[in-house]
């Protein structure tokens, strides 16, 4: 069964990187408006050329492309890897058969933590790694970037998320997803990804043209309202994850989104720069009071991410 038309399209800000340097004060005015109203935006001159970009959905297309054996001789072990579709159900307060969509998980490449990356054989796909590689240290300087800007954003120093033991060690997850075209005849409505909030601190995802993502600004209020989210070429969709919003006590906003199957086939990559497991999130002096106080305990963001992907993958 296919779901409902596509919904009305959402607006998002634009925050343009291009004059971050003489500029920074206004860049983070605008991240703070855009964090506390949408918890979503598009990032753009973020410096990851075009052609680099292109490049990376080449090679994961090859991937995904490969027979369903070889891609499981890499299948998921110690959160990098290979997972198939329907072995992660992103929203677990449902008993969805799981989402429609593969994945493709690469860890810090220096490899802290207890995950080996895997790759595929030279011989098969002889750029792969290097190119995964390349985009991978880009998208992460972009991340270091974007979060001086988000500290600044919130009256912080710039280098607060280094200082507090985050991004001393950034913990970063580049992500590669296919989503089939084709959905089986069945009954129920099964998501690309099911609604859920990102658990870390911000994501930056490039998507393909093909339309899917939807985001419900207000998470609590029934019933749920989603709206489409457009891919705008070159630019990252950058979204804020728990952590983010523990640690802002809800000013900054962990937006729930999701991903409805169009019929039509779909690539993205979601890099996801997570604090270092062992930092400890805990409310910002600035953002409570008495009248206001913290909404979450602190919390060892380890632990609050092994929670949600052990409650997300059935095949643990
Ligand atoms: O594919 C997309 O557009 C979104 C993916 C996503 O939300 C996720 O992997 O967390
Ligand atoms: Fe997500």
């Amino acid at each position: 069964m296919y779901p409902p038309p596509m919904a009305k399209s959402l607006e998002l800000p634009v925050i343009d990187l291009s004059s971050s340097n003489s500029n920074s004060i206004s860049i983070a005015n605008s991240i703070r408006k855009a964090c506390t109203e949408y918890g979503f935006f598009y990032l753009i001159n973020h410096g990851v050329e075009e052609q680099l970009l292109q490049n990376v959905f080449v090679e994961s297309r090859k991937f995904f492309s490969l027979p369903l054996e070889e891609k499981m001789k890499l299948s998921r072990k110690e959160d990098v890897g290979f997972s198939p579709i329907y072995a992660e159900n992103l929203d677990p307060s449902t008993t969805s058969k799981g989402d429609l969509k593969e994945t493709f998980h690469i860890g810090p490449l220096e490899g802290y933590g207890s995950h080996v990356n895997q790759w595929p054989s030279i011989e098969r796909l002889p750029s792969w790694r290097f190119v995964m590689e390349e985009y991978y240290q880009k998208v992460l300087s972009v991340g270091k970037r974007l979060s001086s800007l988000i500290a600044m954003a919130l009256n912080l120093e710039d280098d607060f998320f280094e200082k507090v033991g985050a991004l001393d060690k950034p913990y970063g997850f580049l992500r590669l997803l296919h989503y089939p075209g084709k959905m089986e005849a069945t009954e129920e409505v099964v998501y690309g990804a099911s609604a859920h909030s990102d658990y870390g601190m911000i994501t930056l995802l490039a998507t393909d043209s093909v339309p899917g993502l939807q985001v419900c600004r207000e998470k609590v209020k029934q019933p749920q309202i989603w709206e489409d989210v457009k891919h705008v070429k070159g630019a990252f969709i950058i979204n804020l994850g728990d952590m983010m919003e523990r640690w802002t006590n809800c000013l900054f906003r962990s937006t729930l989104h999701r991903v409805m199957p169009t019929g039509k086939e779909r690539y993205s990559m979601a890099f996801f720069l997570d604090p270092n497991p062992d930092c400890m999130v805990e409310c910002l002096k600035s953002c409570c009071n008495d009248s206001s106080p913290p909404r979450f305990p602190p919390i060892r963001s380890g632990d609050y991410l092994r929670a949600r992907i052990n409650a997300a993958y059935y095949s643990l």
